[in-house]
């Protein structure tokens, strides 16, 4: 069969009359490594609570491997693992007993050897006996993703895994996580971090007060949002900008005597410069700026205008 791993339609939620996930359909493919992105509050977790069905949808559909997620709850269960963002531990168990236990939730056998690469893949072998409240943040979370898959589920769904987690740990977590997709699991994350979603991403939907704003291959959406811009700190004020340099999309910012140019896609820093060749800038330093996700987030919403439709502010 040629389902979507997971086909959310038309999915509306209110709190207390307020909305907070609109009308809200994606489809995401087998095999994807799929980003939900958005500002604080714009309802990321809603909709993974509802596809994990702890939340119950005003209205809308989830589907899991074509599965309904409530007409088909103990399948879906079982087909999906879930990390949630707030970090819900049961102090009553150390991680190994935990692990050990947690896939008969799903009705599934333990496998203790799937058990020990997640142990050992999620750096947790040399805090098995400890008790969960001992446990830092970073390794909750750690504690967390290894729970989320312990039944072997097809859907992995992470709600901002890396958050509290170190450089080299979060490394190690995407790189496994990278793993496991290749092995067939369908993966669909949200972070904060741009440049994370950047680089595992195929495709990012974006949310804004509860509604889509956008939904595209990374690659166009970044391009699209010509992210990249090249900063030159100059000596001096330069002249006014000629046609030249108004063309190339460049601003002038006086106060930090700086000029700012965006970089077209494809396009190499050092070709940029040989461009700017004639103009003979007093160039003291330069730097190459990714946009960042609060830039891109403001970019979008300034794109779609209606982000404020009903005077709604979560
Ligand atoms: N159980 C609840 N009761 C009332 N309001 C809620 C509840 N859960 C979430 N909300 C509200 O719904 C809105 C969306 O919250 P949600 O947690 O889904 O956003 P988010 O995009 O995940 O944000 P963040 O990036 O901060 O995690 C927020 O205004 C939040 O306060």
């Amino acid at each position: 069969m040629n389902e979507s791993a997971l086909d959310i339609s038309q999915l509306h939620k209110s709190y207390a009359g307020t909305p907070v996930v609109r009308d809200l359909s994606l489809d995401i493919a087998p095999g994807e490594i799929f980003g939900l992105l958005g500002p604080n509050g714009a309802g990321k977790s809603t909709t993974i609570n509802v596809v994990a069905g702890v939340t119950r949808a005003d209205a809308g559909r989830v589907r899991i491997f074509g599965h309904d997620n409530r007409a088909a709850y103990r399948l879906t269960r079982r087909l999906t693992g879930v990390m949630h963002q707030e970090i819900v531990i049961d102090n009553f168990f150390t991680i190994d007993e935990a692990l050990k236990i947690h896939s008969g939730y799903y009705g599934v056998a333990d496998d203790p050897a799937w058990r020990r690469v997640l142990i050992e893949r999620l750096g947790l072998g040399p805090h098995l006996k400890k008790s969960m409240n001992k446990l830092s943040g970073g390794l909750k979370r750690r504690f967390m993703v290894a729970k989320a898959l312990i039944h072997k589920p097809r859907l992995l769904i992470l709600d901002e895994p890396t958050a509290g987690v170190d450089v080299e740990l979060r490394r190690s977590l995407w790189e496994f996580v990278r793993e496991i997709n290749r092995q067939g699991t369908t993966v669909l994350l949200t972070t904060h971090y741009l440049e994370e979603a950047e680089a595992m991403c195929a495709r990012i939907a974006i949310l804004n007060h509860g509604r889509l704003i956008a939904l595209e291959k990374t690659t166009d959406l970044l391009a699209r949002l010509d992210g990249r811009r090249v900063i030159l700190h100059l000596e001096r004020d330069p002249l006014p900008l000629d046609e030249d340099l108004k063309a190339l999309g460049a601003q002038w910012d006086p106060g930090t005597a700086t000029l700012s140019l965006p970089l077209p896609e494809g396009m190499a820093a050092t070709d940029l410069l040989l461009r700017l060749q004639g103009h003979q800038l007093p160039i003291k330093d330069m730097e190459l700026k990714r946009a960042g996700l609060e830039e891109v987030f403001l970019k979008l919403t300034g794109m779609t205008g209606g982000t404020r439709e009903g005077g709604h502010e979560p």
